[in-house]
């Protein structure tokens, strides 16, 4: 069933390429979500990417209590992207942003960063993250490994009844900007990390091709990588209590959750768990709030884990 107020897919006047935004709701607020740049076989896996994750940007914003709506955009790349064309085709893309009329508000997504924003921003005053030397707050990946590992705090006393992780194995596939944060910031854990990126290896963590990560047999997985990766084929080979992670839309679909259930795996919803990135962002940017009183509300992703992993209720 369509449930989407809006999808519009664009081929950029200078750039030539295919960018699109997908509005998924703008019931609490004007909608925000990043703006992904990636390679797709198809362009359909390209649409039913932004559908995806405009939808798990409503919930993300609904959990966390922000008054806005969920969307998010791509940036199909099907070519080469010289400096020139990346320019160009952010260009285009702030030209779609703008035929929205602040309806969507992009920050950065995977493939993007706070550098992109800038460029956004020089035609569309709808743009989030940009550098801090220029006013914004910069990469969100802080925030974000900061409420995973609030997440994990109330997860691990609800599945293990302990106070943090100290002394469990966790196996985080993608230690990618995020992943890494999360790494450092388990205290006590033994921490064995993967990716498809061997350069990525590091003697400081444990190790595990990525083909391996969902099968180790370990107390926690946290999923850092990408999406899809929870399917009934994988759950089934599964070896651990309790998943959470920042990838956003981690099922492949819904029914994968009654299936994690069935195992007697715990799994936080990823629009609960890694929402730090957006609270932070809203806080700091629109809102005013101070680092520190922002980073405070990204802290309470623990007490809505919390909530939801006693009466099933996350907001
Ligand atoms: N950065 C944020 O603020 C933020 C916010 C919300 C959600 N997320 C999500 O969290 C995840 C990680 O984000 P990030 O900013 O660290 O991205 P990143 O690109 O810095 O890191 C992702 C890492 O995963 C690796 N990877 C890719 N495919 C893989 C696979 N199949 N198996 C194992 N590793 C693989 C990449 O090589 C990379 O090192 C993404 O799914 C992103 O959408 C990020």
């Amino acid at each position: 069933m369509w449930e989407h107020e809006r999808l519009v897919v664009r081929t950029g006047k200078r750039s030539g390429m295919t960018t699109m935004v997908a509005l998924h709701s703008t019931d609490a607020g004007p909608a925000v979500g990043g703006c992904r740049m990636k390679t797709y076989p198809q362009i359909t896996d390209a649409i039913a990417d932004v559908l995806r994750l405009s939808k798990a940007m409503t919930l993300k914003c609904s959990a966390a209590g922000i008054p806005h709506g969920g969307a998010k955009s791509v940036i199909v790349v099907d070519r080469p992207v010289t400096p020139q064309r990346r320019r160009d085709v952010l260009l285009d893309h702030a030209d779609l942003i703008n035929e929205f009329g602040g309806a969507y508000r992009a920050g950065p997504d995977v493939g993007t960063g706070p550098d992109d924003m800038l460029v956004l921003k020089e035609l569309t005053p709808y743009a989030y993250c940009l550098p801090e030397e220029h006013g914004g707050t910069g990469s969100s990946s802080g925030p974000t490994a900061r409420g995973v590992l609030a997440a994990l705090k109330a997860a691990s006393q609800h599945v293990f009844g302990t106070n943090g992780l100290a002394g469990k194995k966790v196996v985080i596939s993608g230690f990618g900007s995020v992943g890494e944060l999360i790494a450092r910031g388990l205290e006590g854990a033994e921490v064995i990390v993967s990716d498809v990126d061997e350069s990525r290896r590091t003697d400081e963590f444990g190790w595990v091709p990525p083909d391996q990560a969902y099968k180790v047999k370990a107390d926690v997985l946290v999923p850092a990588a990408v999406g899809g990766v929870l399917s009934p084929e994988t759950v089934k080979e599964l070896d651990v209590r309790l998943i959470v992670g920042p990838a956003n839309n981690q099922l492949t679909d819904d029914s994968v959750a009654g299936l994690l259930e069935e195992r007697g795996i715990v799994w936080v919803p990823d629009h609960v768990a890694s929402a730090g990135g957006v609270i932070y962002t809203l806080a700091r940017e629109d809102d005013g709030a101070g680092h520190e009183a922002a980073l405070t509300r990204v802290d309470g992703i623990e007490a809505t884990v919390r909530r939801l992993l006693t009466t099933g209720q996350g907001t």
